[in-house]
């Protein structure tokens, strides 16, 4: 091991993520090319660096650093080019050199020490010099939490979240407890907080550890759609996640009750262990689907029959039988379920549910889980509807980290009729979240396809209030001759009957390309998109075309077919500027997707004449401008919205030429292509596949392996989700829990 001293003169590359440096360092005799983990380097500084020379094939001899420390720079020219660097809010080349020209070597001393003393400078208020001193001494902190938590293997952009949230006592908390950052800082799990207490030394059946290791043992459960875990099962799955003995386990179940974190219920044959807000949300959905369908209207001075025929008149339409029956139940009860698959007239009927209840002077409201889905629900109604987060008007909680809804039981939504489409994706919190809102005597119309995926967050909602039968369900199945020319239609409706499809009839629009192997499964599909199908449908390749997978990892996964979909669609270019982020690289022109709700997050047309807030989880945008001096990437979403994001939000972008079948629920593309072949079981289902396939609305291409079709088409196994909401439903309702009205 050598030591070197000098001064940074140039940082050539950066990888923000990982703090992976390429720097060069003036040395008293030289200049030399430094390479390593050196996280918060800035030009100007002056730094010793441990580490061994090593010779590299293309760039020749560099040192790479195993240790470092950092010095103030101590020279005129070291201060000013490390305070031109950009990283202290307030300074500029400029400013710098004039604190400089007054300050000399002081420099540093003062603005750490009496900053106000730079008021002396021409242009410096208190105002901007305190800030000055503010911002160098929340620097030189997260700097130092940077240095110290890079041995434990927590890279800049989380020291950045871990010092927002604990400011000054972040190292101190993340010491004495690490596994407080699994609770308080995104990204950061159990798994990680755990090898961190590891590190520091912290016993593996310390309270802290098994509480955390408990807790994350039921939020998984939650990833994989339970509301709770069965007693058993927690314990075991904790046990095998903590690796200590189960007594330890069943102590720390009892303190987290206790400590309001959990509550345990009693089941059929054991204990059932909830997350405390997943308890809540499913009994308070319960209660409340209980008392708004025991409402009893007053009745109508209207024929019902009369209406829908006026409407039918005036739309020149005719409903059949159930789309009728349909109507007059949506206006006569105080909850009511629309179920049915594509191109079984749902949209019809709402349409004429809507009409009617305009007819009525009546107040309505609209909306989906999604931005998608709320968007066609906009399209396919011509009415405004909101997502259900807009709809309850979400705020933020004071420290920005939670958010909160302001319509709620004690401001409730002001309608006669809540309409709700897309229910299958609203999991149990959020339409706790929604009923909360609505008033007893507001009539709520649930919309959805219960043979679609359930919801990504905990919950069987829809498919559980369909099947409590407490309230009035009209399930559509007739499919209308105008989808039946659809193969699309006509198939999804076979693949939910567990029949064979027809595949490649001339001048149709579901084909199946039989390939055996990944490799040509993946080179047809790329041959497909950038050649075949853009040249027949004159269609755009990339944003016409959507590429669906089942999975995320393997040769057809998500991430592997969007590199391969990344090179041929937009490849490299000199004029198209690039960026890496954890081995990902984020090009000009690149297809994204928002892959989590920001609610907050602002945008703003170029002509910055509109602006907004809110990107959703499903969002897909186009990477329109790099700005690697600003570090930010901006993405166009809707053709319009211009987003602007900081390299360390790039964790909430995904490349989408390719999308899971999951992420793609409430939205439709003009051509869906997926790959068919082996992948878990526990994938390889039907309402997966009909889920995918219902995504089309003008082609279908299947490539792959016709078994894996096949094997899907059968496979109505569908994995269980601990839920009790059907069950205490009937119970509820059974046991007369709740009074008829509130
Ligand atoms: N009563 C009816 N008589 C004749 N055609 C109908 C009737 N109801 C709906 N249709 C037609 O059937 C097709 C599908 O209807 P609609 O769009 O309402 O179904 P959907 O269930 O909303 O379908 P998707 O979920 O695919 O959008 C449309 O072309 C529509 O005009």
């Amino acid at each position: 091991m050598e030591n070197i001293k000098g001064m940074i003169n140039e940082i050539i590359f950066k990888n923000e993520d990982n703090g992976y440096t390429v720097a060069t360092l003036e040395t008293n005799d030289d200049e030399i090319t430094i390479v390593g983990c050196l996280p918060t380097l800035s030009i100007g500084e002056t730094i010793k660096v441990n580490g061994k020379w090593i010779n590299h094939k293309i760039y020749g001899p560099q040192f790479e650093v195993e240790s470092f420390m950092i010095d103030t720079p101590s020279s005129v020219d070291g201060i000013i080019a490390y305070l031109s660097s950009g990283m202290i809010k307030g300074i500029g080349p400029k400013i710098a050199e004039k604190i400089v020209q007054k300050f000399g070597v002081d420099t540093i001393d003062i603005i750490q020490r009496s900053p106000q003393l730079l008021t002396q400078i021409d242009g410096i208020g208190i105002k901007k010099a305190e800030q000055i001193g503010e911002s160098f001494e929340k620097e030189r902190e997260l700097r130092n939490l940077i240095i110290n938590l890079a041995s434990f293997g927590i890279g800049a952009n989380y020291c950045l979240r871990i010092y927002k949230r604990y400011k000054s006592n972040s190292l101190k908390i993340v010491k004495e407890n690490p596994y407080r950052l699994a609770q308080d800082i995104r990204g950061i799990g159990f798994k990680l907080a755990d090898d961190i207490a590891k590190k520091i030394g912290i016993s593996p059946y310390s309270k802290d550890r098994i509480m955390q290791g408990i807790i994350y043992t039921l939020n998984q459960s939650l990833g994989e759609g339970h509301t709770f875990l069965p007693r058993s099962k927690l314990v075991s799955e904790a046990r095998k996640i903590l690796e200590i003995e189960e007594n330890y386990i069943k102590d720390e179940i009892t303190s987290l009750a206790l400590d309001h974190q959990i509550q345990i219920e009693k089941g059929y044959s054991e204990e059932n262990i909830y997350l405390l807000p997943y308890y809540i949300s499913e009994n308070g959905v319960c209660r409340k689907i209980i008392q708004l369908s025991q409402h009893e209207f007053e009745k109508l001075e209207i024929d019902i029959d009369e209406e829908i025929k006026k409407i039918e008149e005036s739309e020149d339409i005719s409903l059949a039988k159930n789309q009728k029956d349909a109507v007059t139940k949506a206006l006569e009860k105080g909850v009511f379920v629309l179920t049915g698959g594509p191109g079984t007239g749902k949209t019809t009927t709402i349409n004429t549910i809507i009409k009617l209840f305009e007819n009525l002077n009546m107040e309505i409201l609209l909306a989906a889980p999604t931005g998608r889905a709320a968007k066609r629900m906009s399209e396919t109604t011509n009415k405004e509807a909101k997502t259900i987060h807009r709809l309850l008007e979400m705020g933020y909680s004071q420290d920005d980290d939670e958010f909160v809804f302001m319509k709620s039981e004690d401001d409730p939504l002001e309608a006669d009729v809540v309409i709700i489409d897309e229910v299958s994706m609203v999991d149990v919190v959020l339409m706790y979240s929604l009923l909360k809102a609505i008033k007893v005597g507001t009539r709520v119309i649930l919309v959805g396809d219960s043979d679609q995926l359930p919801s990504v967050g905990a919950g069987n909602v829809l498919r559980d209030i369909i099947d409590s039968q407490i309230v009035p369900v009209v399930k559509l199945d007739e499919i209308f001759r105008q989808a039946k020319e659809s193969m699309i239609v006509v198939n999804a409706h076979k693949i939910n009957k567990g029949e064979s499809l027809l595949l490649n009839q001339k001048d149709k629009d579901f084909y199946f390309i039989q390939r055996t192997n990944n490799e040509d499964i993946v080179k047809e599909i790329l041959h497909l998109v950038d050649k075949r199908l853009p040249e027949y449908y004159k269609v755009n390749k990339i944003k016409d075309i959507q590429i669906l997978s089942p999975m995320r990892k393997g040769d057809l996964g998500v991430i592997n077919l969007n590199n391969e979909l990344q090179k041929v669609l937009n490849p490299k270019d000199r004029l198209k500027t690039e960026e890496v982020f954890q081995n990902r690289i984020f090009r000009v022109g690149d297809k994204v997707m928002q892959i989590k709700n920001n609610y907050n997050k602002k945008w703003e047309t170029e002509d910055e004449s509109e602006k907004g807030e809110g990107i959703y989880n499903g969002d897909i945008g186009y990477v329109y401008y790099i700005n690697k001096e600003e570090k930010t990437i901006h993405v166009i979403f809707d053709e319009s919205k211009i987003v602007k994001y900081e390299y360390s939000e790039l964790d909430e972008l995904d490349h989408s030429f390719c999308t899971t079948i999951h992420k793609s629920q409430g939205s439709e593309f003009p051509i869906v292509i997926m790959p068919m072949a082996w992948a878990p079981p526990m994938l390889l289902t039907r309402n997966l596949l009909y889920t995918g396939v219902t995504r089309a609305k003008r082609l279908v291409v299947l490539v792959g392996d016709i078994k894996y079709l096949n094997y899907m088409i059968k496979n109505n196994k569908i994995y269980d989700r601990y839920s009790n909401l059907k069950g205490k439903l009937s119970m509820f309702r059974d046991e007369g829990i709740i009074e008829k009205s509130e």
